[in-house]
C-alpha cells in the first residue's frame, strides 16, 4: 500500500482550473519530485495535501487513512509536514524555540500546568529541549540554538525549517522549492541533507523543485504538472527524457 495516494484531485479558483484530475501514489521511503513550469499548480497540490485548500473533487489517503478535507493541524497530526517556498520561520524566536513549536504537536501539557509551572511542565520542557537539541545536532545547528531564527544565514534557515517540520514527527515530508535562492554549493549541501533526512529518519519525501540538477540527482520518481494536469509520471530518468516533458517544461 502506498504511503500517500491522491485520486482525481481537483480545485478551481474562480474560472481557473488550478488542479484537475491529479493522481499520485508515493511509496513509503521514496524520494519523489513534483515538477512543472511556473503556475502549473504544484504549490496548489501541496496546499490540497496539507489541508490549506479543500479539494472540490478527489480523495487523499495517508497510510490508508482518508484525510481529504481535514484541517491543516489534523493532517499534520496524521503525519504530513511541510516547508514553504518562502521560508516561514518564527523569526523573532530562537532557533531552538522554532523546533520546540514543532514538538508541541505531540508533547504537551495543559494550560493550567504551564501557568502554574507544575512538575509536569518542567519534565515536558526538559524532554522537549533534549529532543530539539538532538534535531539541531542532525542539522549542524546546535551552536546556534539560542540565535534568533532571523539572524541565521539563508541556507541554515532552510535547514531549520526542515528540522521544525521533522519535529512534528511526520510520515511524509513535503518540501516546497527547498533550493530556491541557494547558490550551487548550498544546493549540493541541501541535496546531501535531503538524502540524509531520508536515511536517518526513514522518511518519505515529496519535493517541488525547479533545479533540475537537484531533481535529477536525488529523486527516484517524478510527476510533471502542466496547466494543472499530470503531463507525465514515472522513473526520473524516463520522465526527464520524455519529449513531451522536454517540450513543455524544459523549453527545448
Ligand atoms: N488562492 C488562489 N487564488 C486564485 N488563484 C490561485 C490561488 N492559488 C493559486 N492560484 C493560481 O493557480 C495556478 C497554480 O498556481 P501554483 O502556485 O500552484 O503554481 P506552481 O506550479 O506552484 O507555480 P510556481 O512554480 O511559480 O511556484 C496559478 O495560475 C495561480 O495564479
Amino acid at each position: 500500500m502506498a504511503l500517500l495516494e491522491a485520486k482525481n484531485l481537483g480545485i478551481s479558483f474562480g474560472g481557473l482550473r488550478a488542479v484537475d484530475d491529479f493522481n499520485i501514489k508515493i511509496e513509503k521511503g521514496s524520494l519523489y519530485g513534483l515538477i512543472g513550469p511556473n503556475g502549473a499548480g504544484k504549490t496548489t497540490v501541496f496546499n490540497l495535501l496539507t489541508g490549506v485548500y479543500k479539494p472540490t473533487e478527489g480523495i487523499i489517503t495517508l497510510d490508508g487513512k482518508d484525510v481529504t478535507g481535514k484541517k491543516t493541524i489534523e493532517i499534520n497530526q496524521a503525519g504530513i509536514a511541510r516547508t514553504f517556498q518562502n521560508i516561514r520561520l518564527f523569526k523573532d524566536l530562537s532557533v531552538i524555540d522554532n523546533v520546540k513549536v514543532g514538538l508541541h504537536n505531540h508533547m504537551s501539557y495543559s494550560t493550567v500546568t504551564g501557568i502554574l509551572r507544575l512538575p509536569k511542565y518542567y519534565k515536558v520542557e526538559k524532554q522537549m529541549t533534549e529532543e530539539a537539541m538532538e534535531l539541531l545536532k542532525v542539522f549542524g545547528l546546535e551552536e546556534e540554538a539560542e540565535t534568533l531564527a532571523d539572524n541565521l544565514p539563508y541556507g541554515k534557515q532552510r535547514k531549520l525549517e526542515i528540522a521544525r517540520a521533522l519535529a512534528t514527527k511526520p510520515k511524509l515530508l513535503l518540501l516546497d522549492e527547498p533550493a530556491a535562492g541557494m547558490n550551487p554549493n548550498e544546493t549540493l549541501e541541501l541535496m546531501e541533507t535531503i538524502r540524509f533526512v531520508r536515511e536517518h529518519f526513514d522518511m518519505t519525501i515529496l519535493l517541488i523543485e525547479h533545479d533540475m540538477k537537484l531533481v535529477g540527482g536525488i529523486c527516484e520518481e517524478l510527476t510533471v504538472l502542466n496547466f494543472g494536469r499530470v503531463l507525465c509520471q514515472g522513473k526520473t530518468s524516463d520522465v526527464l527524457n520524455n519529449p513531451e516533458v522536454i517540450k513543455a517544461y524544459l523549453g527545448e
